[in-house]
């Protein structure tokens, strides 16, 4: 049995997150939190979310008490709270020996000059981003049992990155063009005029600046055009990527490199059908749809995923499983 504090519950992740660890029999919750001041502290967590209603837990300030109970009673910890505040939080429960599950992007690079640019601070913490595992959880389950630092990825690249991973050493110099629609639940719960009801409508956002674009190169070992959209629905993403293929390169190529996801029970690969939003909504799944054609040898192939889930509670849980050998 392995106790999980979860810091952030009040948000969309950390509450997602928290009824997913709530159904694990090999799980417990050490505690739910937000920030010392909040408006929501000492509110039962079915206040804010009625559908929730079958787990009694309250959710309590993040205190320097907290912090020591939380110290002396868990053995994880999860961060469900904003790039700058996961910053902080996560070197120093790390330096207290805790397993440390970070939903937000501030360790999700190694190299330090990436911070200033694309999250507006300076990373306080090197030596403890030696440590960050980057959780995809396909790709990285070895890292991720071995370090007590994951940095889940962010919504997009998990679905971007899923699609283009297998396809690796097919790739050419040109960039794999990105485009995806992430529902309003991607830009958190806090309000913000531009997710308030009236002002959605899709559009792109981050055009040739969005931080989600060095994430996917890096992991990818490749520059890609990333244009994320927002589209008037609440949960779900779907990116649809067109890249060009290796010349020679054959269907049965691209057939064989997905079949990297054949022991893979989360992610589906179909060739020639393409997957809706709502295939995934409400479950831990990618599904991927692909087409090819040899001519050009241009490939389209489209990723769906819950962004809550497989985009960051999901995807953290299966880390935590992972690390934990359950
Ligand atoms: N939404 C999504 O689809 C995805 C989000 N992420 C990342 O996950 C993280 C959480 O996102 P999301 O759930 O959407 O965010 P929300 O804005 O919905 O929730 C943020 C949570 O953090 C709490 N919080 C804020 N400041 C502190 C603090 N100093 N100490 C403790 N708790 C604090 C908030 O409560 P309060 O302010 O009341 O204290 C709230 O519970 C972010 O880093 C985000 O970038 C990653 C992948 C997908
Ligand atoms: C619709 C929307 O606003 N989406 C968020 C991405 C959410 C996510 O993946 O979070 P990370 O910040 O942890 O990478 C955005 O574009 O900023």
């Amino acid at each position: 049995m392995k106790n999980i504090a979860i810091i952030g519950a009040s948000g969309y992740t950390g509450a997602q997150l928290t009824a997913l660890i709530h159904a694990e029999a090999e799980l417990t919750i050490q505690g739910l939190y937000v920030s010392e001041n909040s408006l929501d502290k000492g509110k039962p967590l079915a206040d804010l979310y009625p559908s929730y209603s079958h787990i009694a837990l309250t959710l309590s300030p993040l205190s320097d008490d907290a912090k020591a109970k939380i110290v002396a009673e868990a053995d994880a910890v999860v961060l469900a709270t904003e790039h700058s505040v996961s910053l902080h939080l996560a070197a120093w429960f790390y330096s207290q020996g805790l397993a440390v599950f970070d939903l937000s992007g501030a360790y999700r690079f190694s190299d330090v000059a990436q911070y200033p640019k694309w999250y507006g601070f300076e990373h306080e913490y090197p030596e403890v981003l030696t440590k960050a595992v980057y959780g995809l959880a396909e790709w990285n389950a070895k890292e991720i049992a071995a370090t007590k630092m994951i940095a889940v990825p962010g919504c997009y690249p998990t679905a971007s990155l899923t699609a283009l991973k297998p396809l690796a050493s097919l790739l050419t110099s040109a960039y794999p063009v990105i485009n995806a629609v992430s529902g309003v639940t991607g830009a958190g719960r806090k309000a913000q005029l531009h997710t308030s009801f009236c002002e959605v409508s899709l559009t792109p956002y981050g055009v040739l600046g969005h931080r989600h674009q060095p994430e996917i190169a890096t992991q990818l070992g490749q520059e890609v055009i990333f244009t994320p959209h927002l589209g008037n629905f609440k949960r779900g993403i779907l990116a649809t990527i067109t890249v060009q293929l290796k010349p020679g390169t054959t269907t049965a190529d691209v057939a064989a490199a997905y079949c990297v996801y054949a022991q893979a029970p989360l992610v589906t690969v179909k060739h020639n059908q393409f997957p809706k939003v709502d295939d995934v909504v409400l479950t831990p799944n990618c599904h991927l749809g692909w087409k090819f054609d040899e001519n050009s040898g241009y490939l389209v192939v489209a990723s769906v995923i819950d962004n809550l889930m497989k985009g960051a509670a999901s995807q953290a849980l299966q880390c935590i499983k992972i690390h934990f050998n359950l």
